[in-house]
């Protein structure tokens, strides 16, 4: 069958006419959660076809199936995160892989124009979405690619998305053992089959925390605006970097001491009554600007753009780690999952958010991490989506 024009609900799986393993939902099967950094897509290419349905397949779904799973960039902006790939993975009574894209949010009016151009448009079909993007693009799916939009809600599509991926991924949950012994630290796997209760600890463009009582049982606990999208502007202008790669990359050969003040330089060693340590972050930033031997503008010229990576990153992790802490102590939660786009191709957080959590919880609460840190949300609303919006 060639490429035919067929209304929603009569375009089915590969073109063929409704298939009950589909529970009707129409390919091709998408979730979107557009944040506000980071567009994140996940794709589910069925792989159980029949010659039947191969043959049947209309060309449209069988080019965009080709263009996505056999290319790893598009356009100039979007990535296929290829280490996330999960193969034979269950979905509406399918069986297939689970494919993870993303691209830049601002960059909206070129995806759609891609997608138009794949021939999307002629499919009429509905994509679920999650974040505020689902909102704010509504309109532009519509009027741009035919395309309606299946809205969830992020953190019911969060929650369902760990819940989904932790159950068909063995490796998904992991930890940093010893994260208080630096050279010793490393990633350990995490049995995370019963996880109830959960803090969640979003780190995306903002940061939102959940306390999770089960699969339908959790509360927003709070939230701060000082997160991933924090550091990378701060880190954007004071060293000039142009990516988050690159700031991440700037942080890892930066030393925060030429920067932030510590207790030892306020103390001269740790302020034993109260538990600082000399080598503890007292003032973030402020080394370079008190007088001393050296005056503020000397100090402030023998400051690197990787010190300053650095510190920015410090900042910002301690201030998401200790909030993090508090909420967990209050809601007498002790192991807190900390995901989001932040984390990615970042263990110098990872492991001071271990440490955070190991040292001052005295050993009693855990840092846990997921390796599709900024995918839940995508996922979730996949899944949740059920042909009707
Ligand atoms: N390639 C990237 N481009 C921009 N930010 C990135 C990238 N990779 C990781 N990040 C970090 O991830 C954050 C966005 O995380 P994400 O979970 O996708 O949140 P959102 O849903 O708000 O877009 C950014 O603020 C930045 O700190
Ligand atoms: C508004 C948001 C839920 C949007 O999610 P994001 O795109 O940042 O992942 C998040 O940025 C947030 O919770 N901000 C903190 C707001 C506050 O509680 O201060």
């Amino acid at each position: 069958m060639s490429q035919v024009k067929k209304k929603q609900n009569e375009v089915c799986v590969n073109g063929a006419e409704k298939d009950d393993h589909t529970d009707g939902v129409p390919m091709p099967w998408f979730g979107m959660d557009i944040g506000g950094t980071l567009c994140k897509l996940v794709y589910f290419e069925p792989k159980d076809i029949t010659r039947d349905e191969l043959d049947s397949e209309i060309e449209i779904l069988r080019n965009i199936r080709k263009y996505l799973t056999k290319h790893s960039a598009y356009g100039k902006t979007g990535h296929r995160d290829m280490h996330l790939q999960l193969d034979n993975v269950p979905l509406r009574g399918r069986r297939g892989t689970l494919h993870f894209i993303r691209f830049p949010t601002c960059e909206m009016g070129n995806f759609l124009a891609l997608a138009k151009s794949k021939g999307m448009a002629t499919l009429v079909t509905t994509v679920s979405a999650t974040g505020g993007g689902a909102y704010k693009f509504e309109n532009d799916f519509r009027k741009e690619v035919n395309l309606k939009l299946a809205k969830f809600d992020e953190f019911d599509s969060l929650i369902s998305g760990i819940q989904y991926i932790d159950t068909h991924n063995p490796n998904e949950c992991y930890y940093w053992a010893n994260p208080t012994e630096m050279e010793k630290c490393s990633k350990s796997s995490y049995d995370f089959s019963n996880p109830y209760p959960f803090l969640l600890v979003n780190i995306g463009s903002g940061v939102s925390i959940l306390a999770v009582y089960g699969p339908n049982n959790y509360k927003r606990v709070t939230g701060t605006s000082i997160g991933g999208g924090t550091f990378l502007g701060l880190c954007c202008l004071l060293t000039g970097c142009n990516t988050f790669e690159e700031a991440i990359e700037l942080a890892a050969g930066g030393d925060n001491t030429n920067v932030d003040k510590l207790v030892r330089d306020i103390y001269g060693g740790d302020y034993e009554r109260f538990g600082l340590p000399g080598d503890l972050v007292a003032s973030s930033f402020s080394a370079v600007c008190s007088f001393g031997q050296m005056n503020s503008r000397e100090k402030r010229s023998k400051v690197s753009r990787e010190d300053l990576a650095r510190a920015t990153l410090v900042t910002i992790t301690n201030n998401i780690g200790s909030i993090a802490r508090m909420c967990a102590l209050q809601e007498h939660i002790d192991r807190v999952v900390f995901i989001g786009n932040f984390l990615r191709v970042n263990p110098i957080s990872m492991k001071m958010l271990a440490y955070a959590m190991d040292y001052w919880s005295n050993g009693t609460m855990k840092a846990l991490f997921l390796e599709h840190e900024g995918y839940f949300g995508a996922v979730g609303c996949l899944l949740r989506f059920n042909g009707h919006d």
